[in-house]
C-alpha cells in the first residue's frame, strides 16, 4: 500500500518506519524542513530504541520518502495519517490547531475520483474525526470542489511507549479503529494484519469511541500511579515499605504487576496532556470527572515529594548548596523531556540558591536547548558527583540501578542519595553508611 504520515516526530516516525518495514511505500510529511533533510540524509532525528536500524534499512530498500510538501506527499497514498501535535490550548483541552490546519489543506488536494482513507493517529478529543471531515469538505467546497464520498476518516489512536515503541507498534496489545465505512474497515484490517498475527485483536468501533478509548486508557494508567503514590505516601506515615505493598496489591491478577511504580509523579508529552483533555471534556458535557482532578493534583504535589526531604536534611537552607542529578528524561530510554520531573527538581533547587550538575544519557542536549547553563552538564554519572552535597535520582535508568558506589562514595562531599525511583535496597545502601530517602519508604521506619 502507498501510505502518508503527516507529521515526522515520536509517533510518525515510529509509524512510517514501521508500516514501511512491513512492504508498504511511506512518505512522511513534515513542517519542520531541518528535520526533513536529515532523516532524509539518513541522520535519525529521536532516540528510540532499535528504530534507527529499520529506519536506515527502509530508506536503503526506498521505502521510506521524507518531504515537506504535503501535495508531493499524499498524492500516491490511498491512506493518510495525521500524525501531528495535539498541544494542551490555554484551558487545558487539546488544540486541535494542527490537525484541522492540515485538514484544510487536504480538502484542497484531494480529488474527487481518487478515493482516500484520512486517519487521526493523534490523541484527539470526541468528535475530531467529524471537525476533520468538516474541515476538508468545507476548505473543498470553496474551491468550488463537492467531496463527499472521496474520502473517510478514521479514528485509530495509537498507544506505543517511547523507549519501547517499535515493540509496542510492531506487536500491539490491540489496534483500535473508528470508522463506519466498510471501505475503510477493510482497507484498515489489510493494513494491520501483520502486526497482529499473534492474534491481538483488531477492534473495530465508531469514530466517538476509538477517541474516547484513548484517553481513557492514558488516564486510567495515569489514576494507577497517582493511586500507588498516595499508597507510597502513607507508606511513610503508617510505616511501611512501598515496594513490598506494591508486591503484595501487584500479583493480584485483577490488579496487574504494571504500572504499580511509585516515583516523583508522571510526566512525559501525553499523561499530563491527556488527563486534562479528558476533565476538560468531561467539564464540557457538565460532567465532573472527580478521580481524574484528583489524579492530576496528587501528580502536582508528586513531582516535588522529594523536596522537602532534601531541604529538611540539610536544615531547611539549600544556598549554595550543590547537587549532582542523575536522569533528566522522563522515563528511561528515551531523550524526552517534555513534563519530565527532573526538570521541576531542578526549578525548585535552584530556586533556593542551589546549584545542580546533571548527567543523563540521553536527554542532555534537549535539556540544554530548553534551559541552556541554568545547570551545568556532566559527561558521564560519576563525574556529576563531584563536590555534590547529595545525589539526586530523577530517572530510572538501568545504568544507574548497579553503580560502583565505591565511585559515588570517593566523589560525592557527603554519602547522601535521595532517590526519586526507589533504585536501591534501603537496608544494603544504609549499610554502606549512606544517608538515603526514597519514596514511600520512610528512613525512620525501615531498619
Ligand atoms: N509521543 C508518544 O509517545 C505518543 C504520542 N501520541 C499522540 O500523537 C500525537 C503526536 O505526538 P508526538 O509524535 O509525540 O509529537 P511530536 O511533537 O514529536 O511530533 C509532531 C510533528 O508534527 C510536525 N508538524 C507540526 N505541524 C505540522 C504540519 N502542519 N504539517 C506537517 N508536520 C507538522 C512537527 O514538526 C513534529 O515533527 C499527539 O497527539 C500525541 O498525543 C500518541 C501515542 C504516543
Ligand atoms: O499516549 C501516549 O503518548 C502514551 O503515553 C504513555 O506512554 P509514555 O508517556 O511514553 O510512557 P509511560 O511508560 O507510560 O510512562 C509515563 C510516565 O509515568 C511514569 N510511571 C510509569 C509507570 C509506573 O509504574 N510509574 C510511573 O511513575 C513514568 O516515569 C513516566 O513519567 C502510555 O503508556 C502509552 O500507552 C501511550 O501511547
Amino acid at each position: 500500500m502507498k501510505i502518508a504520515v503527516v507529521g515526522t516526530g515520536y509517533v510518525g516516525l515510529v509509524t512510517g518506519t514501521c508500516f514501511a518495514e512491513t512492504g508498504n511505500t511511506v512518505t512522511c510529511v513534515d513542517i519542520d524542513s531541518t528535520k526533513v533533510n536529515k532523516l532524509t540524509n539518513g541522520e535519525i532525528t529521536i532516540y528510540e530504541p532499535g528504530l534507527e536500524k529499520l529506519f536506515l534499512r527502509n530508506l536503503k530498500e526506498d521505502r521510506l520518502h521524507f518531504t515537506t510538501d504535503l501535495a508531493a506527499g499524499i498524492k500516491d497514498a490511498s491512506i493518510i495519517f495525521l500524525a501531528l501535535p495535539t498541544p494542551p490550548g490555554e484551558d487545558g483541552s487539546a488544540d486541535l490547531k494542527y490537525i484541522l490546519g492540515v485538514a484544510s489543506q487536504l480538502g484542497t488536494l484531494l480529488k474527487t475520483d481518487d478515493y482516500k482513507v484520512i486517519i487521526d493517529k493523534s490523541t484527539v478529543p470526541v468528535g475530531t474525526a467529524e471537525k476533520v471531515n468538516a474541515a476538508i469538505l468545507e476548505s473543498a467546497k470553496k474551491a468550488g470542489v463537492n467531496l463527499t464520498g472521496a474520502f473517510d476518516v478514521v479514528s485509530n489512536p495509537e498507544f506505543l511507549r517511547e523507549g519501547v515503541a517499535v515493540d509496542d507498534f510492531m506487536k500491539p496489545d490491540r489496534v483500535v479503529i473508528g470508522t463506519s465505512s466498510e471501505k475503510a474497515k477493510k482497507l484498515m484490517g489489510d493494513l494491520y494484519a501483520p502486526f497482529v498475527r499473534q492474534g491481538n485483536p483488531v477492534i473495530f468501533m465508531d469514530e466517538r469511541s476509538a477517541e474516547l478509548t484513548k484517553y481513557a486508557a492514558n488516564s486510567f494508567l495515569a489514576t494507577k500511579i497517582s493511586f500507588m503514590n498516595e499508597v507510597a505516601r502513607l507508606c511513610e506515615l503508617l510505616g511501611a515499605d512501598v515496594d513490598m505493598v506494591r508486591r503484595g496489591v501487584g500479583s493480584d491478577d485483577r490488579i496487574g504487576k504494571r504500572f504499580l511504580f511509585p516515583g516523583i509523579g508522571y510526566g512525559g508529552s501525553c499523561f499530563p496532556k491527556d488527563v486534562q483533555a479528558l476533565v476538560k471534556s468531561s467539564n464540557e458535557v457538565k460532567y465532573d470527572f472527580k478521580i481524574l482532578n484528583a489524579v492530576m493534583e496528587v501528580n502536582e504535589t508528586q513531582k516535588l515529594h522529594l523536596f522537602p526531604k532534601i531541604k529538611n536534611y540539610f536544615k531547611g537552607d539549600l544556598k549554595g548548596k550543590h547537587f549532582a542529578l542523575w536522569g533528566l528524561a522522563f522515563k528511561p530510554n528515551t531523550d524526552d523531556i517534555r513534563e519530565a520531573p527532573a526538570l521541576y527538581m531542578i526549578d525548585a533547587l535552584t530556586a533556593e540558591g542551589a546549584t545542580v550538575t546533571a548527567f543523563d544519557p540521553e536527554a542532555m542536549n534537549n535539556v540544554k536547548k530548553t534551559i541552556g547553563d541554568k545547570i551545568t552538564y556532566a559527561e558521564n554519572q560519576y563525574a556529576a558527583l563531584q563536590g555534590a552535597d547529595a545525589l539526586i535520582i530523577a530517572t530510572e535508568w538501568n545504568e544507574f540501578r548497579t553503580p560502583d558506589f565505591l565511585k559515588i562514595v570517593s566523589t560525592l562531599k557527603n554519602k547522601t542519595i535521595f532517590d526519586g525511583r526507589n533504585l536501591f535496597e534501603v537496608s544494603a545502601i544504609r549499610e554502606l553508611g549512606f544517608h538515603y530517602e526514597s519514596i514511600g519508604r520512610a528512613p525512620s521506619i525501615i531498619k
